[in-house]
């Protein structure tokens, strides 16, 4: 009361505070609390868990000590049923009766690579446990969604949102589906046993980097490397590996081990800076120097120009078929400049070469969308061919984008089927909102392939095909389309001379000749053309497939779209299924500016 005199300044109040405060009962709980808080602190363990047997032999025993005033009183107040009742409830709480009786664990539940399992028992009763499941798009697994307040999982505080379910009953629940797994939950009676990867176990694995995966862009061969502290401690590798990155605590050297090979010691490999210091030291090769070129009868340009071995008119299709005019097209001069072309992207690449990617497994279910399969290659090297074969082959499997439009449609074309014939403003329209991936003008109309038209067939359920020029890829190098790139390559120029003795293309329209047979101009051309393809834009070919022999090339493209298709899993640009950047990725983080 004396230090509460200060704050008091009404005579009433003081009163007040000065009978509560002396009131009886409140010193009686304050003395409780404290009881309590003392006797919390010993933490007390029952004398003993039988009290309710140890009172009625008692009461036995006293009945031979003679009826006395003190026995009988005692007796009386054992045989009591509210002191019964009080003496069970104790025997209830020192035997923890209170909490469910779990079955024992199975000896053979916990596998032995599987230290971080966790199995959890809970007794259901009518009500649901409380929580929600969902598959996890990257690796398939089974996870805990949410956890409901108050719900069993919940108050059991044994089960976590991000917790794998690995097994219900000892049932796996692997590739099951979600609506598949809570028939049994719901069906399960009593006790049920989880077997569970924790959430917090998951994180530490990350966090550890024991699951971090890049895939190279880049051949690596120590031998090669006079740079390498140590030859023996190096992991050599192609481009197009998966590598398990185990340490990038070093600036210079990561440490790393070949997919499926993480038991065997990590080795050396380069690091994103490494390389890229190493590729810009390297000077561009003197036999794509520069030079100035003059169009014929024109004013001297600077020879950059935009798609000279593409035509400026990228992306024309004929009902999905592209048409071989690109190669007829070039002059002397068109051949100058695509030489600068190839000059200035080679020393473009040397700035910034393509490292590491970060990539994580994918499980498509088989309800998800076929990935969408992007045909790459010269022009004349046999992207179409192989793409007829295709659609041939299995007409209900293949699909190809209907292209749009400007000019006006002719007898025998129908809407929908040839192209979709729209008016110039609603091109216009579609290339503004970014709906083309690829588009291009050609005798004063546009013609172009949308987003919307490879949407169409992948809804569809079919494996689309889309050729497109590789500088395109970026449009469709998303979750939503997941690509898997084909470069389809020429073979050395005696086989094009070889195979392609009979092969005529359409060239242009305003040639004199506008089908016509291959010349060595072409097939050089096309070699070359193939092979800057290819140091510009390999890091984003999946496969390369060789045509030389029609047959050959058309049976392995085809055993390897079905190959894709049926595996279980894809190694996938990490940012395609994940939203936040992992620290690796921050590492890498001019990676996005590849494409
Ligand atoms: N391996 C091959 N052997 C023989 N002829 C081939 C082979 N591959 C393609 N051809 C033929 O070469 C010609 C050009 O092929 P195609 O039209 O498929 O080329 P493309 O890559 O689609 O070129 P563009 O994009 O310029 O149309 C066609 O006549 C085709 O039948």
């Amino acid at each position: 009361m004396s230090g509460t005199e200060s704050h008091t300044h009404r005579e009433e109040d003081y009163r007040f505070l000065h009978s509560m405060l002396m009131e009886k009962k409140l010193h009686l709980l304050f003395k409780i609390h404290e009881r309590l808080k003392r006797f919390e602190k010993r933490s007390p363990v029952p004398v003993q868990e039988h009290a309710v047997s140890l009172a009625s032999e008692l009461a036995e025993e006293l009945i031979y000590q003679g009826w006395r005033d003190e026995v009988k009183e005692l007796v009386d107040l054992l045989s009591k049923p509210h002191f019964k009742s009080l003496l069970s409830v104790h025997d209830a709480v020192a035997q923890r009766d209170f909490e469910p009786s779990l079955p024992p664990i199975p000896d053979d539940v916990l596998d032995e690579d599987e230290d971080s399992v966790k199995i959890v028992s809970l007794v259901k009763t009518k009500d649901p446990l409380g929580a929600t499941i969902k598959k996890d798009k990257s690796t398939g697994a089974i996870v805990v969604a949410r956890i409901m307040k108050g719900g069993a999982a919940d108050k059991s505080g044994l089960i976590h949102e991000g917790d794998e379910l690995k097994e219900v009953n000892g049932v796996s629940l692997e590739h099951r589906k979600p609506k598949e797994i809570l028939p049994l939950l719901a069906h399960s009676q009593g006790e049920v046993t989880f077997k569970i990867i924790p959430a917090s176990s998951k994180e530490e694995m990350s966090t550890n980097k024991k699951k971090l995966f890049m895939r190279a862009l880049f051949d690596y061969d120590p031998n090669e490397d006079p740079t390498i502290p140590c030859k023996e401690a190096a992991v050599a590798f192609k481009r197009g590996d998966i590598l398990q990155i185990v340490s990038m605590e070093d600036d210079t050297w990561w440490q790393a081990c070949h997919l499926g090979d993480s038991k065997s010691r990590a080795g050396l490999i380069p690091s994103p800076n490494l390389h890229e210091r190493r590729v810009a030291l390297q000077r561009p090769k003197a036999l794509f120097k520069p030079r100035r070129v003059k169009p014929p009868g024109g004013q001297p340009v600077f020879p950059v120009i935009e798609d000279v071995d593409y035509g400026a008119i990228t992306g024309i299709h004929v009902a999905g078929s592209r048409r071989s005019f690109r190669l007829g097209r070039k002059s002397s001069w068109a051949r100058e400049a695509a030489r600068f072309r190839r000059w200035s992207a080679g020393v473009h690449r040397s700035i910034c070469p393509p490292t590491y990617i970060e990539v994580i497994p994918y499980h498509r279910d088989p309800n998800d969308r076929h990935r969408l399969v992007v045909l790459v290659g010269p022009s004349g090297v046999g992207v179409n061919e192989l793409k007829r074969r295709l659609l041939i082959s299995d007409p209900d499997r293949y699909a190809v984008t209907v292209p749009h439009t400007t000019r006006e449609k002719r007898r025998q074309e129908s809407e929908g089927v040839d192209y979709h014939f729209v008016p110039v403003h609603m091109f216009e329209e579609l290339i503004l909102n970014h709906r083309f991936i690829e588009y291009g003008c050609y005798r004063g109309h546009y013609y172009g392939t949308s987003l919307d038209s490879v949407n169409r067939e992948m809804a569809e359920g079919k494996v689309c095909l889309l050729d497109i020029h590789p500088s395109k890829i970026k449009h469709v190098y998303t979750s939503e389309f997941k690509p898997y790139v084909v470069f389809v390559k020429p073979p050395r120029v005696e086989e094009l001379r070889l195979t392609r003795r009979r092969a005529k293309f359409v060239c242009d329209d305003e040639d004199t000749n506008p089908v016509r047979v291959f010349s060595e101009e072409d097939f050089e051309d096309m070699i070359d053309l193939a092979e800057s393809m290819y140091s510009q834009y390999g890091h984003l070919f999946d496969k390369v497939i060789v045509n030389g022999d029609i047959a050959t090339a058309f049976r392995e493209l085809r055993a390897d779209l079905e190959k894709i298709d049926e595996a279980e899993v894809h190694w996938v640009p990490t940012e395609w299924i994940c939203s936040s950047p992992t620290k690796a990725r921050r590492s890498c983080g001019h990676l996005t500016g590849w494409i």
